[in-house]
């Protein structure tokens, strides 16, 4: 068997999420400040020349055809057409269902690496329209810059923000994104802000109160957390982060979580690791 490529799936935090209204087909219009961060899961490619794409390594709980790294795969080659497949490998670190965008993350990185391995070599732009179709979280992960997003997360303007450091904690209970969108209680009329008015204490998560209100747990965290630096749930929970202004910090805080929580300390960085990695591999090709 031909050698697997290993590459980085990184995860996002929202900085801030503001619901701004409906469109008629149910999803919101939002605007968020989407974060990328040097912490993610492990994607490994090997490529062969027949159209077959298979998972190696199943996910307990997802069963192979719900799971974004075959629907990516699948997408590309009914987009294009190709006859190449793959056996596609995963080392999972990062929690699911968290709105660290794990498995969005993934389906970006099975777009952006077989348009590669393939030689398919479709512009940024498709690639993103494919992945718009397969969630509103997988295009920030193509585009591979931190940015502010409207639209339902897919117009992305990238935005250059200091480094910091984040602390990522999970209360260990499970949001589910659809039912919080659905919810009657969800805020919908925030109004829209321009991308320069942004700043961490003028903006919030119009998510927050209503998980926090479902879900204990979540509350009880961001109250512990709140203790120690400013912080905020992401995308519909049910992790929620802190910002430090260095590693040393939020590596401090960490220590002292309690041990029903979960958690990781990550950099934020402005392009992500996995168009970086991407970009060294093909030039040394
Ligand atoms: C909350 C965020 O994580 C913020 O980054 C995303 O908006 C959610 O992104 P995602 O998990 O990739 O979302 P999808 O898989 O496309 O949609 C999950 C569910 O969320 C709802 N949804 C999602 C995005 C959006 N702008 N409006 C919505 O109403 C849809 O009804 C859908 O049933
Ligand atoms: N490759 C995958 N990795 C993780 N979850 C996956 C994957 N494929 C499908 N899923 C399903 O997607 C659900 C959401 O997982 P994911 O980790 O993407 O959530 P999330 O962090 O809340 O994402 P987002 O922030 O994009 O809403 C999981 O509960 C799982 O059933």
């Amino acid at each position: 068997m031909t050698d697997v490529i290993w590459l980085p799936s990184p995860a996002k935090i929202n900085l801030f999420l503001h619901i701004c209204g409906q469109y008629p087909n149910g999803y919101h219009n939002l605007q968020t400040l989407f974060q990328l961060l040097d912490v993610g899961d492990e994607i490994g490619f090997a490529v062969h020349d027949r159209a077959t794409i298979e998972l190696k390594t199943p996910m307990a709980g997802v069963a192979e055809q719900d799971n974004l790294i075959i629907k990516a795969a699948k997408a590309l080659q009914i987009h294009t057409g190709s006859n190449c497949g793959a056996a596609i490998f995963v080392k999972k670190h990062l929690p699911m269902g968290g709105g660290i965008g794990g498995g969005s993350s993934n389906a970006a990185t099975v777009l952006l690496a077989l348009n590669a391995f393939w030689k398919l070599n479709l512009p940024l732009t498709e690639l993103m329209d494919i992945a718009t179709t397969i969630g509103a979280d997988v295009p920030v992960f193509i585009r591979g810059k931190t940015g502010f997003a409207e639209g339902i997360g897919e117009i992305i303007t990238p935005m250059d923000i200091p480094e910091q450091w984040y602390l990522v904690a999970n209360p260990g209970v499970h949001v589910s994104t659809p039912d919080i969108f659905q919810h009657p209680d969800l805020p919908r009329n925030t109004q829209m802000i321009k991308a320069h008015e942004y700043s961490f204490e003028s903006t919030r998560n119009d998510c927050q109160n209503l998980v926090c209100n479902l879900q204990g747990k979540v509350a009880k965290l961001l109250q512990w957390l709140v203790h120690y630096a400013p912080s905020r749930m992401t995308g519909t929970g049910a992790s929620v982060f802190a910002v430090f202004n260095n590693k040393h910090e939020a590596q401090n805080v960490l220590r002292q979580l309690p041990n029903e929580f979960k958690g990781f300390v990550a950099k934020g960085t402005q392009t992500s690791v996995l168009h970086t990695k991407l970009e060294d591999i093909l030039r040394a090709s």
